[in-house]
């Protein structure tokens, strides 16, 4: 499994750096070029102390001087643009890929986000990603640079002295396992670090989001203890990882002296037995540093490799995950609403596979109001997410003008009908923009007719901002009844025939029930309705009532019929006016 992944993650990378060819292939030229000048330099600091030195070459050593200040120079340039170049394609990857990611999200069914936490998804579309984007960094990338420097460097230093180099190669098992053994501890411990930190962040975003609720049970004392001790814990957590690369760093480094150590005692002990020179060792401190770069790059590179594999696993389970609810391949056109939707013995059960709704059959004729009554969890919202194909029926059929909802295209359909929930979903944005949202351009004439006829039109002109107004995160800024009546003016605007409204439980002043009442009134004058009613005074003039219990219509009629029948109906009724 681990084994597939890790092809199917290469040959992904594979595509990715096909598509910028032409800049890969600068890329490698640039590389060569480096290797050259780094293999260059100490020649010719080893060439100045061997030769020029002894021979007083003061010309030759002036123009070694501008060389080397030269290759350095380029040296500089080539390794700019080299790492440029690669940061370009691996950011143009990582964000195409970020961008199919999301919108892949977003075309997943409801149910997937009723499933899946909001934090993971997030987890997905930014940790992961990165992952890839470590591997795919100019650094890990870069390697393939060095690896070529010091594959160069190694035959030449094999070439002039085997003794010694064969030595220092000896070291590098030893260097690449201390590294890959420390490092992973040290990497280990950074880990933790950054789950505890998520850990806080979730705290932190969970706290000030329920800030309401923790105010108002007086909790802040508590929370602020369960914030303590998780802070607690990451300081721990960052102590550790401090500490273990405090111990292995001098370690390490004192393996990577090894091979130092090596070059000047065998070195010199070869100059004393004039088989080496002085500058030979100086160049040889040199190419040891080169030699050594992929050896530890490669250690990093492994971890980063295996994080990588992980994250891409997540996100193909993310990229695998298909929606259910999705547009025909031939989709039928629909027209402008023009005779009755109907719904047909239809039977509905979410995931889990507990029945919701049984054999529920009612038509709404164009320019008529059907209302739902019934106990909380009798499912009437969910008869009114099937309507928008928000889910699809388990059985029986939806029909839209004669035509089943799941041969048209849900855009069309969902163009067609306008849905003002209980929780009002805004953003944090100005009335404006919350009220236009996903319509278009909009004229002002037009954005305060919809104003007027929601019964928000004085309100937002008494605020020193009017339009402008930004509502806050969610409408925090205003009030239950205010958010409502935005909501009821961007149906307004979006004039669709169709109207859904779920009339809101929570208690309303007299006042505002009263203003929301007149807007909704409007709403439905001239549209056909599906009124999800809590209030039954509202819906004494409704074509048809359905009362539903346990996903059954139990009892339907007008309200004088279902008030003679003095059954369900007529009990709910007098509940509310006794
Ligand atoms: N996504 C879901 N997954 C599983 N079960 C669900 C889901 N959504 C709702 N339900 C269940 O379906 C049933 C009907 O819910 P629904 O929201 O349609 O009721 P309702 O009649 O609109 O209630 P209320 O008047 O309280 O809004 C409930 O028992 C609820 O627990």
């Amino acid at each position: 499994m681990f084994q597939s992944t890790i092809w199917r993650m290469l040959r992904f990378f594979a595509r990715q750096l096909a598509d910028a060819k032409k800049y890969l292939v600068i890329v490698m030229f640039m590389l060569v070029g480096t290797a050259a000048i780094q293999y260059a330099i100490p020649r010719i600091t080893q060439a100045v102390i061997d030769q020029m030195i002894p021979q007083h070459a003061v010309t030759l050593l002036a123009w070694s001087v501008a060389g080397l200040l030269g290759l350095t120079a380029l040296n500089g340039l080539l390794s700019a643009g080299s790492n440029y170049l690669l940061a370009r394609v691996s950011q143009g990857a990582v964000s195409r890929l970020r961008n199919t990611l999301f919108t892949h999200a977003l075309g997943q069914d409801f149910a997937f986000f009723e499933t899946s936490k909001t934090g993971d998804l997030m987890v997905v579309l930014t940790s992961d990603v990165n992952a890839l984007q470590g591997l795919l960094s100019p650094q890990a990338l870069g390697l393939i640079g060095s690896i070529l420097t010091a594959l160069i460097v190694l035959v030449i230093m094999l070439i002039q002295n085997p003794v010694l180099t064969g030595l220092i190669v000896l070291t590098f098992p030893l260097l690449f396992l201390v590294n890959l053994y420390f490092s992973r501890l040290i990497h280990g411990a950074w880990r933790r670090v950054r789950q505890s930190t998520g850990t806080m962040n979730n705290q932190i975003q969970e706290s000030l989001g329920s800030i309401l609720l923790i105010k108002s049970m007086a909790t802040e004392d508590q929370t602020a203890d369960t914030f303590a001790d998780v802070n607690e814990s990451n300081r721990q957590n960052q102590l550790a990882a401090t500490k273990y690369f405090a111990e292995f760093s001098p370690l390490i480094d004192f393996v990577d002296y090894l091979g130092t150590a090596l070059i000047i005692g065998v070195g010199a002990y070869q100059v004393m037995g004039k088989s080496f020179t002085v500058g030979g060792i100086v160049a040889y401190l040199s190419y040891l540093t080169i030699l050594q770069a992929p050896v530890r790059a490669l250690t990093n590179l492994i971890d980063r490799f295996q994080q990588a594999v992980v994250s891409y696993e997540r996100i193909e389970n993310l990229i695998a995950q298909q929606a259910l609810v999705v547009d025909p391949p031939h989709p039928v056109a629909l027209a402008p609403f023009h005779d009755q939707i109907a719904f047909q013995h239809v039977d509905f059960h979410y995931g889990n596979n507990v029945p919701i709704l049984h054999d529920v059959s009612f038509t709404l004729p164009k320019g008529e109001s059907v209302a739902l009554v019934g106990s909380s969890g009798a499912g009437k919202t969910t008869i009114t997410k099937l309507l928008d194909r928000f889910y699809d029926v388990t059985g029986g059929a939806i029909t839209f003008d004669g035509i089943d909802i799941r041969q048209v295209r849900r855009r069309d359909l969902r163009r067609q009908i306008g849905v003002v929930t209980q929780d009002v979903l805004l953003l944090d944005t100005s009335i404006r923009d919350n009220i236009a949202y996903g319509l278009g351009p909009v004229s002002d004439d037009a954005l305060w007719a919809a104003a007027e006829a929601a019964n928000i039109a004085d309100f937002i002109k008494s605020l020193p901002e009017g339009l402008d107004t930004r509502v806050g995160e969610r409408g925090v800024r205003l009030s239950g009844g205010q958010k409502q009546r935005i909501a009821i003016a961007r149906i307004f605007l979006q004039d669709a025939p169709i109207v859904v409204l779920d009339e809101a439980t929570a208690a309303l002043d007299n006042e505002t029930e009263r203003r929301i009442q007149t807007s909704f009134d409007r709403l439905m004058a001239n549209r056909t309705s599906l009124v999800i009613a809590h209030r039954l005074s509202t819906i004494q003039h409704a074509r048809e009532i359905l009362v539903l219990e346990h996903g059954e219509i139990v009892e339907r009629g007008t309200h004088k019929e279902l008030l003679a029948k003095n059954g369900r109906y007529a009990q709910l009724y007098s509940l509310q006016f006794k």
